[in-house]
């Protein structure tokens, strides 16, 4: 759905300035929901609005559903554009139209009727939970009913595609959490597909398939999320797991914050995605040996409906050559296992 090729953009046309985001390509599936992270002032704002031409880029080149943007003339940009929608931290409304002017106002840049609009306001609603809030002002609503709204809008002309700023950077916890599940609800419902920037990876992890990594204007790091998670590579990825509190000790260089008053035997940290959870292969493994176990830390958990879990283990009991072969059985039946403290 969204091809980035070597996408360069520089804010001043100033010899030496260093570029706000350089040499990205990014390819986002049709229906996919993407996560873009980073610290402030990594770039991710300059990309997310460099997608909808809001931003021109230097270089480098965007491709949309098959149509390349940047080649579009002021016209065709505006048409496209109602295919690609945007919500923001600070929502955007209207502070002088109600909830159904602010949903409207789309639909009339677009040419639509008066009755076709009621109709499309009223499907909107719905779909965001607003049904009785339609002649309210921005002013009478709680934050999250504020980007209720702001989503409506958004996605009022049927967009392919819905890009978001920081979208729940100004909410609660618990509202947040509402919000993200509504973008589920949509992606899932209408096969939108989601781009999204945060500095939250607790937003990544709620509902994202797939992430990236920036930092000072470059991707650092991409892959799936649980991927990411359970083995993140650079070392901004991983201050960002550290921040989500069931990963945070167990996924940090420092290792597991285990103490197990016993510094005997071989601590492992063994991972576990998919059916491989909830299989009984550490005990199957150690049963006719002489090593015993004993499980310090663990985790079991999902993200969009695929089980994963983390158990740091610490065997013993036997010789280490007997251990490591345990260890090599545990590897053989396709665990993921990481040796801590031989
Ligand atoms: N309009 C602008 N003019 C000049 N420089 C800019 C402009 N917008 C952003 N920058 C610079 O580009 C770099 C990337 O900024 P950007 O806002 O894209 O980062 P960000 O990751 O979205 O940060 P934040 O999370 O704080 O919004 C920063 O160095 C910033 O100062």
């Amino acid at each position: 759905m969204i091809h980035i090729e070597n996408l360069q953009k520089v804010y001043e046309d100033i010899p030496g300035r260093v570029p706000a985001i350089q040499q990205i390509h990014l390819h986002i599936d049709r229906g996919e929901i993407f996560g873009i992270i980073g610290h402030s002032g990594a770039g991710k704002s300059t990309l997310l609005r460099c997608v909808n031409l809001l931003e021109r880029p230097s270089s480098g080149s965007i491709t949309i559903d098959g149509e390349d943007m940047t080649s579009l003339n002021a016209k065709q940009l505006q048409v496209k554009r109602r295919k690609i929608g945007m919500i923001f931290q600070h929502f955007n409304l209207l502070s002088s139209s109600t909830v159904a002017d602010n949903i409207a106002f789309p639909l009339r840049l677009a040419g639509m009727g008066q009755a076709e609009i009621a109709a499309r306001i009223k499907e909107l609603l719905e779909l965001v939970g607003l049904q009785d809030h339609a002649d309210k002002y921005p002013s009478q609503l709680s934050g999250g009913q504020k980007q209720r709204v702001g989503i409506a809008r958004a996605l009022a002309n049927h967009p392919d595609v819905l890009l978001c700023d920081e979208a729940t950077s100004a909410l609660d916890p618990q509202t947040t959490n509402a919000i993200l599940a509504l973008l589920l609800d949509i992606n899932w419902k209408l096969g939108i597909t989601i781009l999204l920037i945060t500095h939250e990876m607790q937003v990544i992890r709620a509902i994202c398939d797939r992430v990236a990594v920036m930092e000072k204007g470059l991707i650092v790091e991409t892959g799936k999320v649980l991927d990411v998670f359970l083995q993140p590579q650079h070392p901004v990825t991983k201050d960002f797991v550290g921040q989500v509190s069931d990963f945070a000790t167990s996924m940090t260089d420092d290792g597991p914050s285990v103490n197990s008053g016993n510094t005997q035997g071989t601590m492992i940290r063994i991972t576990y995605i998919g059916a491989k959870t909830y299989e009984p292969i550490l005990f199957e493994t150690v049963k006719s040996t002489n090593v015993t176990f004993a499980i310090m830390q663990g985790t079991i958990s999902s993200m969009k409906g695929v089980p994963y879990g983390q158990l740091v283990v610490q065997l013993s009991g036997a010789q280490q050559e007997e251990i490591d072969t345990v260890i090599a059985k545990l590897k053989q039946e396709g665990m993921d296992v990481e040796v801590i403290t031989p």
